[in-house]
């Protein structure tokens, strides 16, 4: 029996004056479980590094020219010409993601023969590079290591261990449609079955490059790979990729996101890159101390500050693989819980590789939480009574690199969505923009229905509509959420709405619906914004409420809602006068999580990419 739909949450593009609800009602509760894979990454501020789990071989060649990934013939090495689809599903291949526009490179293999840069006939889309390759080519250098989304297609056979090392260098890769591409920058394109997209190994570095070459200490790296430097790149790659590969080699293969600070040369509706804005002063004028930018645990460093021994350090600190990269027999350290979530973090793009040594003790030390909201309001049947009992605001929750990578992400989830290319109602945008008339908003886990539809359904989710699932970055998140103690263990979000104001946009009053259990969290991220509160709140106008209560919700906070904060108080957030997103997570009743989960399986949730 589906519980009682009262609250209603007003949709991104509905008049606010037709949509006030209010109420309450007892909630069936649930928990639902996310599971992290527990493969690891180095996620570094321009790059990653990536293990490889699973071994590779080389593909068979079998020639197919006309499939729809076909590579670019290669006059050398032990790819000469196969299809992509075919063979990197069937023999443990990797496949890379490079954006259409960067494929006149000029690239060479590393045995020194020029790539073709003409993609053959029958192309879709993408190019193919080489991996491990040097470039020739400072502009496709740039232009690609740093921006690309990596993604491979790998079986369970074959390995790095069993593949001989010369042959590494003339890895070929090809990449992804454009389609496949964005979707893979946007987190969404991931899978664990041989048939869907995973990351290929790589190592890219902070300065941007494949950490192919030599970096000398406190040197810039010139990211243009010399000639002479080809053994060093080499060595230090394989080390890496080995230790990688050694101490994760029954590790399922991590989903992954790239999506580096050049993405915006190749995908101009992400607009200035957050990765830029870091050290450029992006974020927004309501960050209003400097002692904010301060607080942060990840201080800016110039990207050229990679050297072998960071690497190697890094890797280390990582992997445990000491005996791995200074060839000695120390026992590698073993990774607990926290180690395993923050990989998964690390994975999701959520949390950078200077943030490691922060501990989930630390970072919940660093959590300001404010929970003695006072308004008293009459209630029917209760009598008078505080309104907003059981609210809680908490402060740095994010860091403000957490919180550039999750608006890259959600720069890139809108981009898909104009594109209409993600699944079903996952994005809904006002049809026509005017203030106060709504927000654009994104949603992943299950579908919500903001008002009766056209076909008669009742505001709630709606287990036969299909949304993307939530994406690695808001698992990683929900988690964390847990983990710091904001929401209790049983109550980890399994959906998510991500809310995109513009200025002008608002979001009317309303209760949440009660097909979500309590408490539930909204994520404040961009600028500070004010979220009314009342029983009865008035719309004066578009985008304009008068209320007897607002809380001031700061970026890189979240407000989590439950009792009667959540169920006696209307809330709302008026037309915001800078851009800002938030991001709601909440967990569906369980029957709802059971049914979306009996149609998955059941296939009836397909894919529209
Ligand atoms: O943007 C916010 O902070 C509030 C969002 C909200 O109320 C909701 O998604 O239900
Ligand atoms: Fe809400």
């Amino acid at each position: 029996m589906a519980p009682q739909r009262k609250g209603t949450l007003p949709g991104p593009g509905v008049h606010p004056l037709s949509r006030i609800s209010s109420n309450s009602a007892e909630l069936q509760l649930s928990a639902s479980s996310m599971s992290p894979s527990n493969s690891k990454v180095v996620h570094c501020k321009r790059g990653i590094i990536h293990p490889l789990s699973q071994p590779l071989e080389p593909p068979k060649k079998e020639a197919r020219p006309n499939c729809r990934d076909t590579l670019v013939p290669s006059p050398q090495g032990p790819s000469s010409a196969w299809c992509t689809e075919s063979s990197v599903a069937s023999s443990a291949w990797s496949r890379m993601t490079l954006p259409q526009s960067s494929s006149q490179g000029g690239w060479k293999l590393a045995n020194g023969v020029q790539e073709q840069p003409q993609l053959p006939s029958g192309h879709q889309g993408g190019t193919t590079r080489g991996l491990g390759t040097d470039m020739n080519s400072d502009q496709a250098y740039n232009e690609m290591f740093p921006t690309l989304g990596v993604a491979a297609k790998l079986t369970k056979k074959g390995g790095f261990g069993k593949f001989p090392k010369k042959k590494m260098q003339a890895l070929e890769v090809s990449s992804l449609t454009d389609q496949d591409a964005d979707a893979c920058r946007a987190g969404l394109l991931t899978g664990e079955g041989s048939g869907d997209l995973q990351p290929v190994s790589s190592i890219r570095l902070a300065c941007g490059c494949d950490g192919g070459h030599q970096h000398d200490e406190g040197k810039p790296c010139d990211a243009i790979t010399p000639k002479s430097d080809a053994s060093a790149h080499s060595a230090l790659r394989e080390d890496a990729v080995k230790s990688d590969h050694d101490v994760l080699h029954s590790k399922p293969i991590p989903r992954q996101l790239v999506a580096g600070p050049a993405m915006v040369s190749h995908w101009p509706a992400l607009g200035t890159s957050p990765a830029q804005a870091v050290h450029t002063d992006v974020e927004p004028a309501s960050h209003t101390s400097k002692s904010e930018d301060c607080e942060s645990p990840v201080a800016w460093k110039p990207v050229n500050v990679w050297t072998k021994d960071r690497v190697k350090a890094l890797v280390v600190q990582r992997f445990g693989a000491v005996a791995k990269m200074n060839g000695s027999a120390q026992p590698a350290p073993s990774q607990g819980l926290q180690g395993d979530a923050e990989d998964a973090e690390l994975r999701a793009g959520l949390r950078v590789v200077s943030e490691r040594s922060i501990t989930d003790g630390q970072r919940r030390q660093q959590l300001k939480t404010t929970s003695n909201f006072v308004h008293r309001e009459h209630v029917k049947g209760e009598g008078m009574r505080n309104v907003l009992a059981g609210l809680e605001l908490v402060e740095n929750l994010l860091s403000l690199e957490e919180q550039n990578n999750l608006v890259e992400k959600v720069e890139a989830w809108l981009s898909l969505g104009e594109k209409k290319r993600m699944l079903g109602r996952t994005y809904t945008a006002p049809s026509k923009w005017m203030r106060g008339k709504g927000r654009r908003t994104i949603q992943f886990g299950c579908c919500y229905n903001y008002a009766t539809d056209g076909q008669g359904r009742p505001p709630g989710i709606l287990v036969e509509d299909p949304v993307e699932d939530m994406p690695p970055v808001l698992v990683s998140l929900a988690q964390r959420l847990v983990r710091w103690g904001v929401l209790p263990a049983n109550r980890q979000p399994d959906s998510a709405i991500v809310n995109v104001y513009e200025p002008g946009d608002c979001i009317p009053p309303h209760i949440d619906n009660h097909d979500f259990v309590r408490p539930f969290v909204t994520i404040s991220l961009l600028s500070t914004a004010p979220i009314n509160f009342g029983t009865h709140i008035q719309v004066l106008g578009p985008g304009d409420f008068s209320s007897p209560y607002q809380i001031m919700l700061p970026p890189r906070s979240c407000l989590v809602l439950k009792g009667a904060g959540a169920d006696k108080a209307q809330h709302c957030i008026p037309s915001v006068k800078e851009r800002r997103i938030s991001i709601t997570m909440r967990q569906m009743a369980t029957q709802f999580a059971k049914e979306i989960a009996k149609n998955k399986a059941e296939g009836k949730w397909g894919r529209s990419r």
